[in-house]
């Protein structure tokens, strides 16, 4: 692409973007609010909108509130799921958790009570995300937490901390999961203790992050583990490619087969309010979208399935007015 074509689409998308992100803001303003099951994340500003497009050639539009940080929660199920495969291999960890949607709330006890299914439905709803946390390998919480880190590390080329006041938060309020937990245990389904891997998975949904940051993760997945511009690869990418598709069938928990069928690119939220998406490249000639590109989008009001009501609205007006559809 030549520069000229290059300066002209980062106008666009610059002018776009900054049309959109007031006109979502004030159009769904009081709309939702940030989740307050985890004490410390119901005093986020709602207002909050920010978006970060990540691009093969290295370029990035920053747009809205994207200097402001928060926790990947939900997200981090990504990483708990990709490290676990890295580490036993995907077909191990197959036979703890099934690849099916379920139509449930992201962190629902019910098919448990009712035992109709034996594994946890998918690795990106809480159960599965707790059991997978708890094949990871290590001796204790600090070691698998480490595991998940340094892929985390590795995709953005930088540290990731945790959230101490967030993990807190939740960690003491953490009733459902513990539920769930004890489930689990009793099912056969957790590899490792209850508290500690509690703690593992509590302590991963509170690392830090920036909507930038989900960009770049976007595009690494994007081009199925390739990190194009150090032109290296940093997950397997048979692991990249599975993992997109659990992020399309159940990345939004129970709006999933909305999300793909009206937004229609393989997304992950977390209750944060942030929206990891990654539009994969496209054998149809996009005027911008051709060679793929990362999304990180944060808005911390949430419906009532624990997505981003601005940030959904954004995505999908962005991907519609762009035409990208991956089918
Ligand atoms: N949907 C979410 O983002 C849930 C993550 C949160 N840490 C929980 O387990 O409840």
């Amino acid at each position: 692409m030549s520069t000229q074509q290059l300066f002209n689409i980062e106008q666009e998308l610059n002018t776009f973007f900054e049309k959109k992100i007031p006109y979502y803001k004030q159009r769904y303003s009081g709309v939702g609010a940030p989740a307050a099951y985890i004490p410390e994340l119901k005093n986020t500003n709602p207002d909050y909108l920010a978006c970060a497009l990540m691009f093969p050639d290295g370029q990035v539009i920053l747009k809205g509130d994207y200097a402001v940080p928060f926790t990947l929660q939900s997200i981090a199920k990504v990483f708990i799921f990709m490290t676990a495969c890295m580490h036993l291999g995907t077909s191990r960890v197959l036979e703890w958790v099934d690849v099916e949607p379920t139509g449930d709330p992201f962190n629902s006890i019910l098919r448990f009570e009712l035992n109709e299914n034996k594994k946890p439905f998918n690795p990106m709803i809480n159960a599965g995300a707790i059991t997978v946390a708890s094949l990871l390998p290590g001796t204790d919480s600090t070691e698998k937490i480490e595991k998940v880190k340094l892929l985390l590390s590795a995709i953005l080329d930088k540290d990731v901390s945790i959230n101490e006041k967030i993990f807190i938060s939740e960690w003491e309020t953490a009733y459902r999961n513990r539920a769930l937990a004890n489930f689990l245990m009793e099912n056969h389904l957790l590899a490792a203790d209850v508290e500690e891997t509690l703690l593992t998975y509590t302590k991963l949904c509170s690392i830090e992050i920036t909507a930038e940051d989900l960009a770049k993760i976007g595009l690494v997945l994007s081009i199925d583990g390739f990190d194009p511009i150090r032109r290296i690869e940093v997950i397997p990418s048979s692991i990249a490619r599975f993992t997109k598709i659990l992020m399309f069938t159940c990345g939004m928990y129970n709006y999933s087969g909305k999300f793909a069928a009206y937004v229609g690119i393989p997304g992950k939220s977390g209750v944060s309010g942030g929206i990891l998406g990654t539009v994969p490249p496209s054998f149809r000639n996009h005027p911008i979208l051709s060679d793929g590109c990362g999304i990180g989008i944060f808005s911390p009001a949430i419906d009532p399935c624990g997505n981003s009501v601005k940030g959904i609205k954004l995505l999908e007006d962005f991907l519609h007015s762009y035409s990208v559809q991956i089918f």
